[in-house]
């Protein structure tokens, strides 16, 4: 990296609370690059949303694909809005980037950051218990888009869901998992599946982890969970866990229920990556638009600014990850004070002013 790279930013702030966590983030990631004064970030805010789309009747333009690629990386606040329907916002802005932009790898790490409250009582006495990475498979599955409906205007109405495997997309995302474990200490993967049930796809899934895993014999220690019974190892034995990959469905639900032990929704982040770094990654916040807390500014910025931490790592190639740590360092500086959480961390702190103390102790730290 030369000295005052520009890193260029796509920004879709999208809906509800993904607006107020898109502009906290693009705070702190400015006052991170002008503490450190070797990068700096420009950004292209795009409108897209559901409030534009029932203006406009689209969500994004047609030479959207044109419009991302330009840029070193995609910022993403939230999409979905109650007065449209959720496949539509999903299937029009979305999913169609993670598909397009060549996303096939969703990195979703979960640990309990200082000051959080966890509900399991063991996880209050030993919050280190807590320490994953889900992988999720982020192309494939129920999220393919193969299915339809016919004969919807009467009772004998049929609709299919084809969840969608294929040698080439399992063999990818089960060698990023295992590379994943082998780069954590600890060095176990855990593969999430349904192969009792689901005869087809899931046995493919099942044979491709094994196949792969055989690269990794004696380097990763490796097991297999069905994903009903993984609900309750994640809830009882937590510490059992490292690395986990999942399908795009299954670690879609499994990453809400890690977030939650973890002390809550609002911290838990994402990175959609092209591996290939063929296309801009995308980061963003696990969680959605929150229409029940949104315009209210009291939505919590901490998974957005740990998405925002995990974009300068991805952007830095290795050579912002002490940027990065202290990224995070400020931020569990915050959340380690009851002054600056939010209420969903059993505090009282609005947005503004987490992003605030965000921004203060990023100069602390990065000066120190
Ligand atoms: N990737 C995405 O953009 C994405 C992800 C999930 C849901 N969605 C969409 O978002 C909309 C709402 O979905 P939902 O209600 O199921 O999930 P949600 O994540 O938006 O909200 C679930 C609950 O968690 C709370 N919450 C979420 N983020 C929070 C934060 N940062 N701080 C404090 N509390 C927070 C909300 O107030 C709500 O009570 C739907 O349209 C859905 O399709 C989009
Ligand atoms: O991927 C999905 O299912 C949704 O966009 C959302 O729930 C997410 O986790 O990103
Ligand atoms: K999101
Ligand atoms: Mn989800």
């Amino acid at each position: 990296m030369s000295q005052n790279t520009t890193y260029k930013i796509a920004a879709i702030p999208g809906d509800g609370i993904g607006v107020d966590i898109t502009e906290a983030a693009i705070q702190v990631l400015d006052t991170i690059a002008s503490t450190n004064g070797s990068f700096k970030f420009e950004y292209t805010t795009f409108d897209w949303s559901s409030k534009k789309y029932l203006e406009r009747g689209w969500y994004m333009q047609d030479d959207w694909e044109a419009q991302l690629k330009k840029h070193d990386a995609i910022y993403f606040g939230a999409v979905g809005w109650p007065d449209v329907p959720d496949h539509i916002s999903l299937w029009q802005m979305i999913l169609p980037i993670r598909q397009r932009m060549n996303q096939y790898v969703n990195v979703r790490p979960t640990r309990i950051l200082k000051g959080t409250h966890p509900p399991l009582a063991q996880l209050q006495q030993k919050p280190s218990d807590l320490d994953w990475i889900i992988v999720r498979e982020n192309s494939e599955g129920e999220y393919a888009g193969q299915g339809g409906t016919t004969h919807g205007h009467t009772s004998h109405a049929t609709a299919t869901e084809v969840a969608i495997f294929t040698h080439v997309g399992i063999e990818r995302i089960m060698r990023f998992a295992f590379e994943t474990a082998k780069s954590r200490p600890r060095k176990k993967l855990t593969m999430v599946t349904k192969s009792n049930a689901q005869r087809h796809g899931m046995v493919l899934w099942d044979k491709v982890f094994y196949e792969v895993a055989k690269d990794y014999e004696g380097v990763v220690e490796y097991d297999k969970m069905l994903v009903d019974a993984m609900t309750v190892r994640m809830v009882n034995k937590p510490e059992s866990l490292d690395t986990v990959v999942a399908t795009n469905l299954h670690a879609d639900i499994l990453s809400d229920l890690a977030a939650a032990l973890a002390g809550s929704i609002g911290i838990a982040p994402s990175s959609n990556l092209d591996p290939t770094r063929s296309c801009p990654s995308m980061f963003e916040p696990i969680h959605g638009s929150a229409p029940d807390i949104a315009g209210k500014g009291i939505a919590n910025p901490v998974g957005a600014f740990w998405s925002a931490a995990e974009m300068v790592r991805w952007l830095g190639k290795g050579e912002l990850d002490k940027v990065a740590d202290q990224f995070m360092q400020a931020i569990e500086n915050v959340t380690a004070n009851k002054e600056t959480r939010t209420r969903d961390m059993a505090g009282s702190a609005n947005t503004k002013a987490v992003t605030e103390a965000v921004c203060r102790e990023i100069e602390k730290v990065c000066k120190a």
